[in-house]
């Protein structure tokens, strides 16, 4: 990826760049997994190397193990750090009281581990994923293997039976198989479209039998970072509302950012 690059790629940046800021030295970080993360941990990566600062990360999935290992994090596992200063993660949705969807790319269930692990979890994020209500995007939900045709049936019956609107769960898939969380798990896709009432949904679906965990993040999030594709930030605290409208540099940042694009 070289030369110029899109507004939304320069919303997650923008968002990353300035959610680098909750991080200081000694922290252990959780490390979200995604598109924006991925720039949330290239940036961390250039404080590491220049900066000399000094974390220990927690990665939420293989893929951002392996990313944070080749931008010179370190890496402990969860287990390793016990508890985490902060999380700092993607969402596919947010809403007004800060809750989320996760798990656009499977990786909702260490995500959710790590977040919960955490005293403070910030989400970064584009404009484009605030919602005023949950459910456009669809809901994922991880399921063993073992009977998922099974499980996906008992979602949803026990769905029509609450009068829960479009609740059609799809498999997801990775070309002509289906896709593997690194669980070794299954994701169902849950279209809803607008979601009522999420904690409660939330409680029913993990009570099935064969579900693991959902990608309804309900009271986790302290914070989301929100980026502009012009370069504004936006951060919104759940106990303090809109606490900063800023700018990023990006004449100061073009550097890092061309050079965390190639
Ligand atoms: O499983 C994936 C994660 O929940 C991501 O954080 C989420 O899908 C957002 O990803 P992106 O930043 O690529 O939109």
């Amino acid at each position: 990826m070289s030369g110029e690059l899109s507004p939304i790629d320069k919303a997650k940046f923008v968002a990353a760049k300035r959610a680098a800021d909750y991080v200081e030295d000694g922290m252990r970080v959780g490390l979200g997994t995604g598109s924006t993360a991925a720039w949330l941990v290239r940036c961390l990566g250039d404080q590491v190397k220049n900066d000399g600062l000094k974390i220990k990360g927690v990665p939420t999935s293989t893929r951002t193990a392996q990313l944070a290992r080749e931008v010179g994090i370190e890496v402990i596992s969860l287990d390793e750090a016990k508890w985490l200063d902060l999380t700092i993660d993607g969402a596919d949705e947010f809403d007004g009281d800060l809750n989320l969807i996760k798990g656009g790319g499977g990786a909702l269930l260490q995500e959710k581990i790590v977040a919960t692990a955490s005293d403070q979890m910030v989400v970064i994020a584009d404009v484009g994923k605030e919602v005023e209500t949950l459910g456009a995007f669809p809901l994922p939900i991880e399921v063993i293997p073992f009977g998922w045709q099974t499980t996906q049936a008992l979602i949803e019956e026990t769905l029509i039976s609450m009068d829960v609107l479009g609740r059609q769960a799809t498999l997801r898939m990775n070309g002509d198989r289906p896709f593997i969380t690194d669980e070794g798990n299954h994701i169902l896709d849950l279209h809803l479209n607008r979601i009522g009432n999420a904690r409660q949904l939330s409680m029913v679906i993990n009570q099935m039998p064969g579900v693991v965990e959902n990608g309804l993040f309900i009271d986790i999030c302290d914070a989301v970072v929100i980026g502009y594709g012009d370069g504004r930030v936006e951060v919104r605290d759940i106990n303090e509302g809109t606490v900063e409208t800023d700018r990023l540099d990006f004449v100061e940042s073009d550097n890092l950012f061309s050079d965390l694009a190639d």
